[in-house]
């Protein structure tokens, strides 16, 4: 007689179907469950209200990831034309106007179904800081025309306003230290140096400043988990633009009709009206008693007389801390890596001094060497650049390497950890991104909760768990074992 397989009996074979299909659908189940969803976008639109102009950036970050930070990305700038918006006080509805080209483009860059969660800023900076200064009502009707400009537009408009020098420079360093991902991971900050049109902003971390000492140069932050006393700074009327109009006021304090000036080409002359020059509350109250209509300015070309020239702004007599930069203003000492953009980065890039290995004095070298080269050659040499800007570069380059060593003290040691870059990881250096991340609370106090396993790793593990559960179910079957491996015994 045939002895019967064990294996065949229809309660084994039940349990057997039963038991795969489980774990099939076990890992089934997980493996669909864990499939990364289609990714879903959100945005945010800054609007970046300079003395010199406006920038309008959009910012992208998956919509599951708000809580989490480290993924948001400019996806797009545009440069509004024209002027900055203080330069419209007297025709405020205009500087509503100027920003419908960036803003139409806006419109088409972020998906519709999005337009009204996406969250639209402007926050303006030194040039709307002076125009509040001097003329705030004049300040007061360029907000509402700006303000009911920004509202016609289907985002979630949040708000026009001035950012305080403090906000500037520590929105700068936030962007910094975000982008280079050194905040999530705790690692070493990097100082932001920022030279604008009408501002500068200089902003770090160092061990020799908690804050009791000029505590109005403190800002402290918790940040994934970690504290941070950041000393920051930001000088009214020290951006480039200002700056070189400080330098010409004074070098025209007597009001004469012509000015010998270091700063510029040999071979430069151009006519400079008095009362353009000295309108800004930076030197307005310079202006020289009955100075001529005109003057004309003639460069010379030199480098040394132009840091000499350029010195006279920074007044380093007086301080009542244990040290400073200038002004009076506490300075702490310098510590670690910094990033230096905007003005800094155009300048420097174009003078190609960006490479800040090499030695101080052979930048000073080369400054020296650009700044003697006359004014017609360079015309020649750089048909494309902007006149107003090629004409500017010798002062800007001095301007710059006077502050950074004779001013902030950087030394021959300390300048090559200076690096002048423009955006990191495609996104621009500037006070926008950390704006947005702080007014969206995308940067947690806290350190998020550590991450998920990634999806593969949990598909593995699903799929191993499900393989000894199958091999463990056959060993639960092995009382039946002998039995199967007995051969037929034939009776
Ligand atoms: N060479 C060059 N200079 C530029 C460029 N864009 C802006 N600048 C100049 O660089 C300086 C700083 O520009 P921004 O960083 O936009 O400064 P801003 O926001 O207008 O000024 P603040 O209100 O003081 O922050 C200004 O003097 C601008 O005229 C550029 O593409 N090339």
């Amino acid at each position: 007689m045939k002895e019967k397989n064990p294996w065949h009996t229809p309660v084994t074979i039940i349990i057997t179907v039963i038991g795969v299909i489980a774990i099939v659908a076990l890992v089934t189940v997980a493996v669909l469950q864990n499939r990364p969803l289609p990714q879903k976008y959100k945005y945010g639109i800054v609007l970046d209200a300079g003395s010199s102009h406006t920038a309008l950036y959009i910012y992208e970050w998956p919509a599951e990831k708000d809580n989490n930070t480290g993924r948001v990305e400019q996806t797009y700038s545009c440069k509004v034309k024209g002027p900055g918006i203080s330069s419209y006080a007297s025709a405020p509805l205009k500087a509503g106007e100027s920003l419908s080209v960036c803003m139409q483009e806006a419109k088409q860059r972020v998906p519709g179904r999005r337009h009204s969660q996406t969250p639209l800023y402007l926050g303006a900076t030194a040039g709307m800081r002076l125009l509040n200064s001097e003329n705030s009502s004049a300040s007061d009707k360029v907000f509402q025309a700006v303000e009911e400009a920004l509202q016609k537009f289907p985002f979630s408009f949040q708000g026009a306003r001035i950012l305080s020098g403090q906000e500037e420079g520590a929105f700068g360093w936030i962007t910094v230290n975000y982008l280079d991902d050194r905040l999530k991971q705790g690692l070493e900050t990097k100082g932001a140096l920022d030279l604008g049109g009408a501002s500068t902003q200089i902003s770090f971390v160092s061990d020799n400043y908690d804050g009791s000492e000029s505590p109005d140069n403190a800002v402290t932050f918790r940040l994934y988990g970690n504290d941070y006393n950041l000393y920051t700074h930001s000088f009214l009327c020290y951006g480039k633009d200002q700056a070189l109009r400080m330098t010409l006021a004074q070098q025209t304090q007597s009001g004469p009709g012509t000015i010998n000036d270091p700063c510029f080409h040999p071979g430069y002359t151009e006519s400079r009206n008095y009362s353009v020059l000295y309108d800004s509350p930076c030197v307005s109250d310079r202006k020289p008693q009955g100075p001529p209509a005109n003057f004309t300015h003639i460069g010379t070309g030199d480098f040394q007389q132009c840091q000499e020239v350029v010195k006279r702004i920074f007044n380093s007599t007086h301080c009542k801390y244990s040290q400073c930069s200038f002004n009076g203003v506490f300075q702490p000492l310098l510590q670690g890596p910094f990033g230096a953009f905007s003005a800094y980065y155009f300048v420097m890039n174009f003078l190609n001094l960006t490479d800040t290995s090499i030695p101080l004095e052979a930048v000073r070298e080369k400054l020296g060497h650009y700044c003697a080269t006359p004014w017609n050659q360079l015309k020649q040499q750089h048909p494309k650049v902007k006149l107003k800007y090629l004409s500017e570069y010798c002062f800007s380059g001095t301007y710059i390497l006077t502050l950074l060593t004779e001013v902030y003290n950087f030394t021959s040691e300390n300048y090559p950890n200076i690096k002048f870059i423009r955006e990191i990881k495609g996104s621009d250096a500037g006070w926008t991104l950390g704006y947005m991340l702080n007014l969206t609370n995308m940067i947690p106090a806290e350190a998020p909760d550590s991450p998920p396993l990634p999806h593969a790793g949990y598909v593995s593990i699903v799929t191993v768990i499900a393989i000894l559960l199958l091999v463990l179910f056959i060993l639960s079957l092995r009382p039946l074992w002998p039995l199967c491996s007995k051969r037929p015994q034939i009776v």
